[in-house]
């Protein structure tokens, strides 16, 4: 049984997949208390294996996101092998890179919480990133070039940080769009199932 707090289908909102259909698997519980963290996860019901692949085999689309919560924490080979499987679909997961990742996982977007005022610190195990997705709080941004799962390969997004309060997220995003600019090694991942007032 894994613990589920939401099962829901939307468009990945954020990164390199932005615009894509996919079915979001959110797993409760996370070994790290964010200050901005902007999703409740400690809720949720347990679930078997066979019911979490039923439900998202109820949608189409090709892509399947782990999240939460922390989802490295709880799937290990024989789950994601599982889903692909039963359900067609590539799986991809967002982590905060403090464990490794099963290598059947098809795209793996890492959100490094180290460095960062509000999150605290942590050992980074995880040893791929296809895509690094830092969320911007102003932090100093020359350490991700040298996290040791950053390759050449490796697409590189900054991300507002989301606080609630409208104006002021419009201004953190501001300062965003000008941190791309001056340094466009980066580019902007803006959270846009916010903007469409979709899940
Ligand atoms: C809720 S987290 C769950 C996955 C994993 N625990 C992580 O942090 O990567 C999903 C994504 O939302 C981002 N995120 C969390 N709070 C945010 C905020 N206030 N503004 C923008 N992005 C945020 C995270 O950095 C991560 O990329
Ligand atoms: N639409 C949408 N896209 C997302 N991409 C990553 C999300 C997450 O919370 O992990 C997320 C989310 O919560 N909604
Ligand atoms: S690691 Fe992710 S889920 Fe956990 S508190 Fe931080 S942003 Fe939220
Ligand atoms: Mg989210």
């Amino acid at each position: 049984m894994r613990k589920i707090n939401e099962i829901f289908y939307s468009l990945q909102g954020e990164g390199a997949h932005t615009g894509k259909a996919a079915v979001f698997v959110r797993f409760s519980g996370c070994n790290l208390r964010c200050s901005f963290c902007d999703t409740e996860h400690q809720s949720g019901v347990e679930m078997t294996d066979e019911a979490i692949a039923e439900e998202v085999a109820c949608y189409p689309g090709e892509w399947i996101i782990l999240t939460g919560g922390e989802p490295s924490l709880w799937i290990d080979s024989e789950f994601v092998s599982m889903l692909k499987r039963v359900t067609g679909k590539r799986v991809a997961i967002e982590t905060n890179g403090s464990r490794e990742v099963p290598d059947e996982i098809d795209w793996v977007t890492v959100s490094p919480k180290t460095g960062m005022s509000g999150a605290g610190e942590y050992e980074m195990r995880v040893s791929r990133a296809d895509e690094l997705k830092v969320v911007d709080v102003g932090q100093d941004l020359e350490p991700y070039f040298s996290l040791p799962f950053v390759t050449p390969a490796t697409e590189m997004y900054l991300q507002p940080c989301y606080v609630g309060d409208e104006e002021k997220s419009l201004r953190l995003r501001e300062a965003t769009v000008r941190r791309v600019m001056h340094d466009p090694r980066w580019t902007l991942s803006l959270q846009t199932h916010r903007f469409l007032g979709i899940r």
